[in-house]
């Protein structure tokens, strides 16, 4: 593929060096022989270039502006350990049914990168290359961390494993739901929301990803009232509850500010929102884990780069690099709720946060293997449209590790807040017990609702209520390898 003579590298100083511009695979950002080393951070993009432009001569375009290139021969590479800086890509493939798109392959030098930074990351792997005239489109759709870098992270700084230690909860998915109106309730009636959702069955509520400190309901208001209300309910219940505090500001110190006041008064966790970016995320991190505190995220504006499949950046790129800044939630998707998410694509995201080594998965969407180092798990978050209707799929896709939150499915209820969480709580229950007796959830699921439903009046109204919603749209974001029957 592409032309083998432009694509070769010039060996000769002289010319190599002489000013000028080159073709990139000339100036050395192009290797189809090299053999990506076990500390080299790798990346896969799916690149469409111009019409005309060889894919080769894309590929190493790509590589050169996310390392160490620009358009012309600058003589100072010649101060640098230049050929080890320069990223390589190595291979170039033909994206399977989608004519004039390529998988590039590229490797980095461990050393190009700071340790424990994403920003860093960030910067040089979607720094400049999205923007380049000669591709029509970029998406970074996977990368490999090697263990050498994977270490340098703290990552989650509680985990699967010590979240369910410190809510006494173990044995089944956990369940939330997103107070709402997102916008508008006083700190008090808030505090209600809050308070029913608990009490009926709920292990956490959530605020929503809009919520901050409106004139509405300040954010000290909204802190005091949710806290009382998760006491009362914990008390009530006897079971840890908690409450999302949305922490998210205008500036570190203040989300600082709003974390420290959360600890004071015995918050579990709080929250934070991914458009804060990279570096509010892990210093807060490191703020939990000082300080024993659950961190949420919400990947709120993900969608406008994540979802085109031509461009942008793959959420389970994002989930990698979320699992490495350190978050202990994330929300990955739903598969069948209002928001978009291809369950085999979307399992994909939930490996990512839960495994202990990912391994290359191509309907799933995971192109390479990874080992996480011993960083701890991150729960996914299955949140967007779903409804207690809908329990045996959830189960099914994603089992015991993630939490379930029905903002709508739970406040939405005809019988009132308590019951809409009651229907969650018994839906899940009598699924988990199913699958523990040996059931076939997927197909049995409808059944195994409606005799929960004879016992139980809540459960019976939600699935009266909502049982037939479906949200039946074609995914945007699927793999480009159709899965095989081993793998289905
Ligand atoms: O408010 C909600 C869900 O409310 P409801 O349960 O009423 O639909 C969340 O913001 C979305 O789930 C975010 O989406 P994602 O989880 O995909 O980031
Ligand atoms: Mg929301």
């Amino acid at each position: 593929m592409g032309n083998m003579t432009e694509a070769t590298q010039i060996t000769d100083a002289r010319k190599r060096y002489s000013a000028g511009v080159l073709k990139y695979a000339q100036m050395g950002y192009w290797d189809a022989d090299y053999q990506p080393r076990h500390t080299d951070v790798l990346a896969l993009f799916r690149i469409t270039p111009q019409d005309g432009v060889d894919p080769i001569e894309a590929a190493a375009a790509v590589a050169g502006e996310s390392s160490t290139a620009t358009w012309t021969v600058v003589w100072t590479d010649r101060l640098t350990a230049c050929d080890m800086y320069r990223a390589k890509a190595y291979r170039v493939d033909p994206v399977p049914n989608n004519p004039g798109q390529y998988f590039c392959y590229v490797a980095y030098d461990l050393s190009l990168f700071e340790e424990g930074s994403i920003t860093n990351v960030a910067a040089s792997i979607i720094g400049n290359v999205f923007s380049f005239k000669p591709l029509k489109a970029a998406r970074l759709e996977d990368m490999k961390f090697p263990v050498a870098y994977v270490k340098t992270f703290a990552g989650p700084p509680t985990g699967i494993v010590v979240e369910r230690e410190r809510l006494d909860k173990f044995g089944r998915p956990l369940l939330g739901a997103t107070t709402k109106p997102k916008l508008g309730l006083s700190g008090r009636n808030y505090g209600r929301v809050v308070y029913e959702g608990l009490k009926g069955g709920l292990d956490f509520m959530k605020d929503d990803e809009n919520i901050n400190s409106q004139p509405f309901m300040h954010w000290r208001d909204r802190f005091l009232f949710v806290m009382d209300a998760v006491n009362k309910a914990s008390a009530a219940t006897g079971e840890v509850k908690g409450s999302y505090l949305n922490v998210t500001a205008g500036t570190m110190e203040e989300m600082y500010r709003r974390a420290e006041f959360a600890r004071s008064l015995g918050s579990v966790v709080i929250m934070v929102d991914l458009v804060v970016g990279y570096t509010g995320i892990q210093s807060l991190s490191h703020w939990c884990r000082q300080n024993d505190m659950i961190l949420h995220l919400h990947r709120a504006g993900h969608g406008t780069y994540t979802r085109q499949k031509t461009h942008g950046v793959s959420f389970r790129v994002i989930a990698k690099w979320m699992r490495l800044a350190g978050v202990d939630h994330i929300h990955a998707g739903t598969a069948v709720g209002k928001l978009e998410g291809d369950p085999l694509t979307v399992q994909g995201y939930y490996n990512v946060c839960r495994d202990t080594r990912t391994v290359v998965d191509l309907p799933r969407g995971l192109h390479f293997d990874q080992d996480w180092g011993a960083l701890r798990k991150v729960m996914p978050v299955a949140s967007g449209g779903i409804h207690a209707g809908q329990m045996h799929q959830l189960l099914d896709l994603f089992g015991d590790d993630v939490v379930l939150q029905f903002g709508g499915g739970t406040i939405g209820h005809p019988q009132g807040i308590q019951a809409g969480a009651t229907a969650n709580r018994v839906a899940l229950e009598a699924m988990v017990l199913a699958r523990n007796e040996g059931r076939d959830i997927r197909a049995e699921g409808p059944e195994i609702l409606r005799e929960a439903a004879r016992w139980c009046t809540p459960l019976a109204a939600a699935l009266q209520t909502w049982g037939e919603v479906s949200f039946d749209y074609a995914p945007t974001d699927t793999s480009d390898y159709l899965p095989t029957a081993s793998v289905a």
